[in-house]
């Protein structure tokens, strides 16, 4: 069996006493699409930051393993170190281009550290040099392959600012694979997107993994994106994980379901649409499964409002949010021993 391209274990990031992330600990098949959800507040993203080192985690060690075998632990490399060795690209949740230049120098600006090399650092070397000649033309190749593959080609000399919302996350997509990562990192790509420009993502997305073999580690609230795309999908509640598997064995995951309806009643449709069940609405209007409701009267949806501050040590730790976990909920009333155990990913 291949090493996973990322190994993330027993992670914890605390901001003061509030746990964002406790105990966590997946991994991330190579050459595969990986999910990460869970409902807002979950910790997806301060996850995100750890692994492209903007957060320094409090405990854990994240591991990186490259094609060529070489390993990297990205909670002891510098940021820039992340990206240019151990090879990981990341976009984010709020799209960041330079709105002003043109979406091909977007792409060339990604580019720069590979030309600065080849010239040599040196004026001389940005003249004449031959090296800096060929890195140029190849840094220029590269860009135009990539405007293909987002289909942006025809609009490479617009300023990336005057794209639809949907083209400027294919453009952030693009430049990030302009650095030739390993392992892309995508928050929230979705976010916003028609149906439209949805299925021309999932289609670029699918496209980078079948061409180019490079895994994708994604954060995405947009579950026909994940359903759809994913190969492997982990669900986080509260920073630590309910569920790891397969997009089928996580859907119908009671954990999952019951985390992802730790909502008010008026949003409840909304959410069991979100975790791609909407049918259990109907379900859940008849009777809770017996396995689940200790008694008639008792639902899966309802349940106590327990608090979710424990003492750790001498500090006080403090809710990520005012409900109680759902996913405990169900553990409690299933008698389940282990709700994180991992179901192991898909093959
Ligand atoms: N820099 C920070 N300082 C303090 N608290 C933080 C910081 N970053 C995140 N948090 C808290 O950590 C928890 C997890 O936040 P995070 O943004 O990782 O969740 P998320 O799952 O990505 O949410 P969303 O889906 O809404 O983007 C939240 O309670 C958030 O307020």
């Amino acid at each position: 069996m291949q090493t996973p391209i990322l190994s993330v274990e027993h992670l914890s990031m605390k901001f003061g006493g509030l746990v964002a992330i406790g105990d966590l600990s997946f991994t991330a098949p190579r050459g595969e699409i990986t999910a990460l959800i869970g409902p807002n507040g979950a910790g997806k993203t301060t996850v995100f930051n750890c692994i492209t080192g903007f957060y320094k985690p409090t405990e854990g060690m994240i591991t990186m393993t490259r094609q060529s075998g070489e390993k990297f632990l990205l909670e002891r490399l510098p940021d820039f170190q992340i990206t240019a060795k151990a090879k990981v690209a990341r976009t984010f949740q709020n799209i960041r281009l330079f709105s002003g230049m043109t979406v091909l120098e977007n792409l060339l600006v990604a580019q720069h550290n590979a030309l600065m090399r080849a010239s040599g650092f040196t004026v001389l070397g940005l003249l004449g040099l031959k090296s800096y000649k060929d890195a140029s033309r190849e840094s220029i190749e590269k860009a135009v392959y990539w405007l293909e593959k987002a289909n942006l080609i025809d609009r490479a000399d617009d300023p990336a600012g005057d794209l639809s919302y949907g083209a400027q996350r294919r453009l952030e997509i693009a430049r990030a694979m302009c650095t030739g990562p390993e392992l892309l990192c995508l928050d929230e790509p979705a976010a916003g997107l028609n149906p439209k420009e949805s299925l021309a993502l999932n289609e670029l997305l699918l496209g980078i993994r079948r061409d180019t073999g490079t895994s994708i580690l994604l954060i995405e609230h947009d579950m026909a994106v994940v359903m759809e795309i994913s190969d492997h999908v982990v669900v986080l509640e509260y920073g630590r994980k309910i569920s790891d598997g397969t997009p089928a064995s996580v859907r119908s995951d009671p954990k999952v379901i019951a985390a992802y309806l730790g909502v008010d009643d008026e949003e409840v449709t909304d959410a069991l649409v979100e975790v791609g069940d909407d049918h259990i609405l109907e379900e859940g209007d008849v009777a809770p499964p017996p396995a689940l409701g200790p008694s008639e009267t008792s639902s899966m949806f309802e349940g106590p409002i327990e608090d979710t501050v424990e003492e750790a040590g001498s500090e006080t730790i403090v809710p990520a949010s005012p409900a109680a976990s759902k996913a405990a909920q169900v553990e409690a009333q299933t008698g389940a021993t282990d709700p994180v155990k991992p179901k192991g990913p898909a093959q």
